[in-house]
């Protein structure tokens, strides 16, 4: 596991995003299987991509899924695609038929699973029994969930399906969340995890075992980097 820290959350998405840009431009023929998380931590990202490295971005290249969908349509403000389209997709010349979303709207969300999996099953090679994304984005929440795995649902780290329903225990919210066997087999697995809100989980991630679902994806991932700002590493830094 790397860990970098960067002065600022806009340090951190500029550096994530010159990241991303660099893998991409490692292998200049491909097409790249990208998985993006939602949330409020990306949404900064996503606006600085569409604003600063609109033009340096090979677009054309990339395929974009969601890691997570909240079972909402995409007007609402809970949507994840909705966000990300807002901020970021509809800012820039990505091909439309690139963007693979996830119907948060769906009357049956456990229906909407399976073709999600089913989907993703045919576009992504397989590798190790699993689709291997080249890269999967994350985020973590305070309570230490990642994709829409909260603790109590380990059940899902070690799931046979790309992806399931899922409930947030704070407020009953359905979810769409691919598991954990995915996550963990992606090229790159790939935390942004900003704020001072958030120093806990980084540091149970750093220094603790598989005590919540972002701990046991940091722990587990073929491989896994983690970009931080200075106010999500205080506590692992008091530690060191
Ligand atoms: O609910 C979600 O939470 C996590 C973390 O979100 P944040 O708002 O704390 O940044 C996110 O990664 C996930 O995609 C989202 O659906």
């Amino acid at each position: 596991m790397k860990l970098s820290i960067y002065p600022s959350s806009a340090e951190a998405s500029r550096k994530l995003i010159l990241y991303i840009i660099n893998i991409l431009n490692e292998e200049p023929e491909k097409i790249f299987n990208i998985a993006l998380s939602g949330g409020q931590t990306p949404a900064l990202m996503f606006d600085i991509w569409a604003n600063e490295y609109v033009n340096v971005t090979p677009w054309e290249r990339m395929r974009i899924f969601w890691v997570d969908e909240r079972c909402v349509p995409p007007s609402d403000s809970d949507s994840n695609y909705g966000m990300t389209c807002s901020l970021l997709l509809r800012l820039v010349p990505i091909p439309y038929e690139n963007v693979f979303r996830i119907y948060g709207e769906m009357k049956s969300p456990n229906k909407e699973a399976k073709r999600y999996s089913e989907l993703v099953e045919q576009l992504v090679p397989p590798k190790n029994g699993f689709p291997e994304f080249d890269i999967i984005l994350l985020g973590a929440g305070v309570d230490g969930h990642t994709s829409s795995i909260f603790s109590g649902q380990e059940e899902f780290l070690t799931s046979e399906v790309a992806y399931v329903l899922t409930i947030n225990p704070i407020n009953g919210q359905k979810r769409i969340a691919m598991t954990g066997n995915v996550i963990i087999n992606a090229r790159w697995t790939i935390f942004l995890i900003t704020g001072r809100a958030k120093a806990e989980v980084v540091s149970e991630i750093c220094n603790s075992g598989d005590v919540s679902p972002a701990a046991y994806v940091a722990h587990h991932a073929i491989n896994v980097e983690l970009f931080v700002d200075e106010l999500a590493a205080s506590n692992f830094r008091e530690i060191e």
